[in-house]
């Protein structure tokens, strides 16, 4: 379970700067000009809030003094030429029209509020699908350093963790910031003084606390990051050695190793939303004893309540505005801070990893005329201390059938990997007639030539057919196709006699349990489905009893000779009909040729 440097972003603290261009980073140009698009949105519904909170201004004005009306000015003018005959309807019209904009303001919000949603939700479905994509079209050997584990975190939790506590909160810190300037604005044209008393307290208050926990916040984002990683290993390894678990009695064991990353991530998450929260109260406290100040303050230099309340509403207004736009600028700051790791490890995932530029379409098999040349193939795996296979002298021709063998550990699937194209040498080469296989479309088209029997068939959760016809859509399965591949693995009396359904029955996870055996012979019916030049089986006949194997062996020595097939086997008889022997001693090979017998 130790995690691979890759997967460990390291524990520095990034600014927002960092963050932010991380996020731009990864956004595909037509995300960027909608998120564009959503900022100028944004600011005009900033715009039509700040009018909703000026407007309150006249109507308070003519509350306190109605007759100023008759005395011009805006107001005034306002009230001759709309023809409404006395000052108490007028009154009710301007109120209505301070209701009008509210709503209005709110309506706008909403939509910005919707458009924010659809953006942030949709750039994750997207960054998703671009995960699914890069990391399946990595070659084989990516694989085998990674936890398969830390696929399903990426694809399915760190992208929402980027569009929930990244993206989003940035949007709506964007629209508070957007608000509380244009606010601000309106209240330094009010009173320059007390505005400027209201944003040095309020705004000065937040970034102090900001400033004090961001390293906590930031060291707590980091674990958080690291007790989720383990989460995901723990649940993925608990249920897929689920037979090893009951065996053993590790149920509680397993449960225990759970509960502690488990715990982590629950109290960082509670930390991070009580620092969100907390500086809330505390100002709002600060913030009504200021409002109470400030109307003692108004009515001390305007000396009168008429003069004073419109400047006490707007700035009682305003302040119920600003002082949550301020909390959830502080919030939104905090949670983008807390989730920093994440986007450390999806910005390197979508960097480095490109998904393929256009769909990568089922390859036309590469033809094999001649031979399979291997010319001094060394291949090492990453980290290991020496060669699995060393100096690999190997030919193949074509309709050869060729028997592997070797005691454990010895370096056979290694070579079997390497002819697939799964792996390439890490020396030498492997040449399919003159043509050496390498560049991914080459072995793309060398691996569809080949029929693959690996030892443990992977059984999907559909129609036996499908289950042969594997991946291909439902419509383009050709029937007659499966049938002389069930045929040819001796599997058709049994689909047929004992499968209520035959080929229409549902196998795997919710459908018939297989038996070992069969489940092999279904593996070699799905690698014959294709016809394919090169037939490759790795052990694929070791979990069948005797009778059986005899079976699917001279089924498969009366597959026509023009098919070169290559199998692994612990049991020397199972290769007596193999016209070569390649036999593997710790990464070194010797071959003889054999007379069948
Ligand atoms: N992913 C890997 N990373 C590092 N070393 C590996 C990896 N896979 C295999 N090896 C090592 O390479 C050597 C050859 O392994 P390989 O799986 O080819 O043996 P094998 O002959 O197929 O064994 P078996 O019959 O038990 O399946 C072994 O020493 C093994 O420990």
């Amino acid at each position: 379970m130790k995690p691979s440097h890759k997967e460990m972003p390291a524990a520095r603290s990034r600014g927002f700067a960092a963050i932010f261009r991380r996020v731009w980073e990864i956004l595909e140009p037509w995300q960027r000009r909608r998120a564009l698009g959503v900022s100028v949105l944004i600011t005009l519904t900033a715009l039509v809030e700040t009018l909703s909170v000026v407007s309150i201004v006249p109507f308070i004005s003519l509350v306190a003094n109605p007759a100023a009306l008759s005395k011009g000015g805006l107001l005034g003018t306002a009230y001759a030429m709309s023809g409404v005959t006395s000052e108490r309807s007028f009154l009710l019209l301007v109120g209505f029209a301070v209701l009008a904009v509210l709503v209005l303001g709110n309506a706008f919000k909403t939509f910005t509020a919707w458009r924010i949603a659809l953006f942030t939700n949709l750039v994750g479905h997207e960054l998703s699908v671009r995960l699914v994509s890069a990391y399946l079209s990595q070659p084989y050997a990516f694989f085998l350093t990674r936890h398969s584990a830390e696929f399903a975190k990426s694809i399915l939790d760190e992208v929402s963790q980027v569009t929930n506590r990244i993206i989003q909160p940035a949007m709506l810190a964007l629209s508070r910031l957007v608000v509380t300037v244009f606010i601000g604005a309106v209240l330094v044209a009010a009173d320059p003084l007390v505005a400027l008393l209201v944003v040095v307290v309020l705004g000065g208050a937040y970034s102090l606390i900001f400033l004090a926990l961001r390293g906590v916040i930031a060291r707590s984002g980091q674990v958080r990051y690291e007790a989720n990683q383990l989460r995901y290993h723990v649940v993925s390894e608990g249920f897929a050695g689920i037979k090893e678990i009951k065996m053993l009695g590790l149920e509680a064991v397993y449960a225990a190793r759970f509960a502690g990353p488990s715990e982590r991530f629950a109290r960082t998450q509670a930390g991070n939303q009580i620092i969100s929260l907390a500086p809330r109260h505390s100002l709002e406290a600060i913030a009504f004893g200021g409002v109470l100040g400030l109307v003692l303050y108004l009515l001390d230099t305007r000396q009168t309540l008429e003069n004073a309340l419109p400047v006490v509403a707007l700035f009682a207004f305003a302040g119920y505005r600003i002082l949550p736009g301020l909390q959830e600028i502080y919030a939104s700051l905090t949670t983008i801070r807390f989730a920093a790791p994440t986007i450390e490890a999806l910005h390197r995932d979508l960097t480095t990893m490109r998904p393929p530029a256009e769909p990568v379409h089922i390859a036309a098999p590469l033809p094999l005329t001649r031979a399979i040349r291997f010319e001094k193939v060394t291949f090492a795996y990453p980290n290991a201390e020496r060669p699995a296979l060393r100096a690999v002298e190997l030919e193949i021709p074509r309709g050869a059938r060729v028997g592997v063998v070797g005691p454990t550990g010895s370096g056979k699937s290694t070579l079997i990997d390497l002819l697939l194209g799964l792996i390439v040498p890490t020396e030498g080469r492997i040449l399919a007639d003159d043509g050496p296989l390498d560049g991914d479309e080459t072995l793309r088209r060398w691996r569809a030539g080949i029929g693959y029997v690996p030892q443990h068939i992977f059984i999907a959760d559909e129609t036996v057919a499908a289950n042969i016809a594997f991946g291909r859509p439902h419509q383009a399965i050709d029937r007659a196709a499966v049938e002389r591949a069930a045929r040819a693995a001796q599997l058709h009396d049994f689909i047929v006699n004992e499968l209520p359904g035959g080929y229409d029955a549902r196998v795997g996870e919710r459908g018939v349990r297989l038996s070992g055996g069969q489940r092999q012979r279904l593996g070699i019916a799905r690698a014959l489905y294709g016809d394919p030049a090169i037939l490759v089986l790795d052990e694929a006949t070791s979990a069948l009893d005797s009778a059986t194997e005899d079976a699917v062996m001279a089924a498969i020595d009366a597959l026509d000779r023009d098919r070169t097939i290559i199998m692994i086997a612990h049991r020397l008889r199972t290769v007596e009909r193999c016209d070569m022997r390649v036999e593997i001693k710790k990464g070194v090979l010797s071959v003889s040729q054999q007379t069948q017998g």
